[in-house]
């Protein structure tokens, strides 16, 4: 057939060189935001899909925006799928500050890094993913899973995934993929034991504005728009300062503070040669990025906001963004979206065992930091795991010079491998399934 003979033992594409090729392949498409080229990305995938006779279509929820979907077909294909989701996109880089250009992924033959834009976020969990189903098609043990394997290529995550993972998670092609578990991205660890993750924290962008009266630049008087803002920004410092504390500290986890980070200011009247010195600004805005933990409390954070660090008796007000609480604090059916990584999930269990057996260690799970695609998949229920595999890997996703060991990544490549061949062999029904049945 035409499956067996796309994946013979052909000596070539399986080559260590050839897994290499491709995925500097796919990283050299330049996919940053804001302008993605989204149809090579999906030309390419589609190709690998071909030569892997993985079935295949596009999905464009919004024009201009593919999403790529693929499937292998499980022998069983009533029980519930496997959804191995990742994005496609990749934030921008200042690519002078870059030792190596970010989409010439460069290899450097000393070390074996790879860099390149999306080599951690998360081009290489695309690519692991499409590499450990070329192996087990190879695999005379395996060939077929039991349950369907889909895999979704979606744009846009970096910019909140509406076009992508949202319209993705609520469309009726997903509903009729009857997914049972979603794999998404984790983070890279400094050390030895990979890092998984459960839930994440939800992002808050918040802008405070402050108004006072306009004056000499060399007047001293209460209640200008700089005073009122640095009142405020000094307010929230000390709050960042007690939060960052109590990680430092290691009581807290990096995903269970709030976290706060001025991203930008704006005041001043602009003048030829920089800004006006002499004239005190009537309008000063600042803006931050803060992200909530599942846990916190929500309310008292926004009371905080309006009485402390936005009063209108300091003549302040504030706006909360795009993303408020979107969608990232309870699913559908009511509950906190957190997975379970419990006996009472045993998708959790299969992982750890299914990285163990391939000589990997599984840290403690912990709540994602920052805002992934997973929370579109929690938000309809459904167990979802934050995992990218790259142990003894600096975190450097969005930074400059964004790498990823090659042997590293073969390594990932065999702890998806074992990973797919867990899941999709698990031949019994979960609690979610059978809660499903009954309904
Ligand atoms: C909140 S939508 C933006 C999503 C983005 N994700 C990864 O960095 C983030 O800032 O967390
Ligand atoms: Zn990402
Ligand atoms: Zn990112």
């Amino acid at each position: 057939s035409k499956a067996a003979s796309a994946v013979s033992q052909d000596e070539d594409s399986s080559s260590a060189s050839s897994i290499i090729s491709r995925f500097r392949q796919y990283l050299q498409i330049n996919t940053a935001q804001p302008k993605p080229n989204y149809h090579e990305a999906a030309d390419f995938l589609i190709s690998q899909a071909n030569s892997l006779s993985l079935e295949s279509q596009v999905l464009e929820f919004v024009q201009g925006k593919p999403l790529v979907l693929l499937k292998w077909p499980g022998k069983k294909p009533a029980l519930p799928s496997i959804l191995l989701n990742s994005h496609t996109d990749v934030v921008p880089s200042e690519h002078h500050k870059w030792a190596h250009p970010p989409f010439d992924a460069h290899l450097d033959s000393a070390t074996g890094n790879i860099y390149a834009r999306g080599s951690q976020d998360m081009k290489c969990v695309g690519m692991q993913y499409l590499e450990a189903i070329r192996k087990l098609k190879a695999s005379p043990s395996f060939r077929q899973p039991l349950r369907t394997v889909y895999l979704s290529f979606v744009p846009d995550e970096e910019i909140g995934g509406h076009p992508g993972a949202e319209m993705f998670a609520h469309s009726e092609v997903f509903q009729k993929m009857n997914v049972g578990v979603v794999l998404d991205e984790g983070l890279a660890s400094p050390d030895d034991f990979y890092r998984v993750f459960y839930a994440e924290r939800s992002p808050m962008w918040l802008v405070i504005k402050a108004t006072g009266p306009p004056g000499h630049g060399a007047k001293l008087y209460d209640n200008s728009a700089m005073e009122n803002l640095l009142k405020s920004i000094e307010s929230i410092r000390r709050f960042r300062a007690a939060q960052f504390d109590l990680v430092k500290s290691g009581s807290r986890a990096e995903g269970e503070v709030i976290s706060v980070n001025m991203a930008f200011l704006k005041a001043g009247t602009p003048s030829p040669t920089g800004f006006v010195m002499n004239l005190q600004p009537s309008e000063a805005q600042a803006g931050f990025d803060i992200r909530v933990p599942p846990a916190a409390d929500h309310l008292s954070l926004e009371i905080r906001i309006a009485e402390e660090w936005a009063p209108s008796s300091r003549n302040m007000t504030f706006e909360l963004g795009q993303f408020k609480q979107k969608a990232s604090v309870y699913d559908k059916f009511g509950k906190p979206m957190l997975t379970a990584h419990d006996g009472s999930n045993p998708w959790w269990g299969l992982l750890e065992e299914a990285i163990k057996n391939a000589n990997g260690k599984v840290g403690k799970p912990e709540i994602f930091p920052a805002s992934t695609d997973a929370r579109y998949f929690r938000e309809q229920g459904l167990p979802a795991i934050g995992f990218s595999p790259m142990a003894n890997t600096p975190i450097l996703l969005h930074d400059h010079n964004e790498f990823l060991n090659k042997d590293e990544y073969l390594k990932g490549i065999d702890a998806y491998e074992s990973i797919i061949k867990a899941f999709a062999s698990f031949d019994e029904r979960t609690s979610d399934d059978e809660s499903k049945a009954e309904l």
